[in-house]
């Protein structure tokens, strides 16, 4: 069951831009963005770990077809601080997601689900969803 906040029929289509303002908890251990159909068919599950799973520090990516994890995807660069506020875009493209993190760190993450749309959007762990921008 999803504890954060969960965003449904966002029809964001290839080539569009997603923009997530939000809060790092302080003393935040982890947090998740998840972007794609539904909570079985995730197209990104984006994974910022401080501390969790023996993870410090690293961010976690993976994808969910109909309720099966596929292989992670993980991401030295880490430019986050707990206790602070930031902003997360993704672009949403057939073949693959173009994550731009803070102090312009970005990496690609392939479209594994083939999704032309991104309907859904929800937010896990220490993290507080401030404002989202379609573009
Ligand atoms: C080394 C042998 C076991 O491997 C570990 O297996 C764990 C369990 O499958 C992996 O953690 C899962 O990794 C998934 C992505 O591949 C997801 O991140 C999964 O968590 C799903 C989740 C977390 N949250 C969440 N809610 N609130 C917070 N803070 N997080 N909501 N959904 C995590 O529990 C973890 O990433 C994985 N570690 C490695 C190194 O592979």
């Amino acid at each position: 069951m999803s504890c954060g906040m969960v965003c449904t029929n966002m029809g964001v289509k290839a080539g569009k831009r997603i923009g997530v303002k939000g809060e790092i908890a302080a003393g935040a251990k982890s947090f998740v963005l998840n972007l794609g159909k539904d909570q079985a068919n995730i197209l990104l599950h984006f994974n910022p770990r401080f501390d969790v799973h023996g993870d410090a520090r690293i961010i976690v990516c993976n994808s969910k077809d109909k309720g099966e994890w596929g292989a992670e995807q993980r991401e030295s660069a880490f430019p986050f601080q707990e206790g602070t506020n930031v902003e997360i875009f993704i672009t949403h493209d057939p073949s693959n997601l173009t994550i731009a993190l803070p102090n312009n760190h970005q990496f690609k993450f392939p479209n594994r689900l083939g999704l032309q749309v991104i309907d859904f959007l929800n937010a896990e762990g220490d993290f507080t969803i401030k404002s989202i921008q379609l573009e």
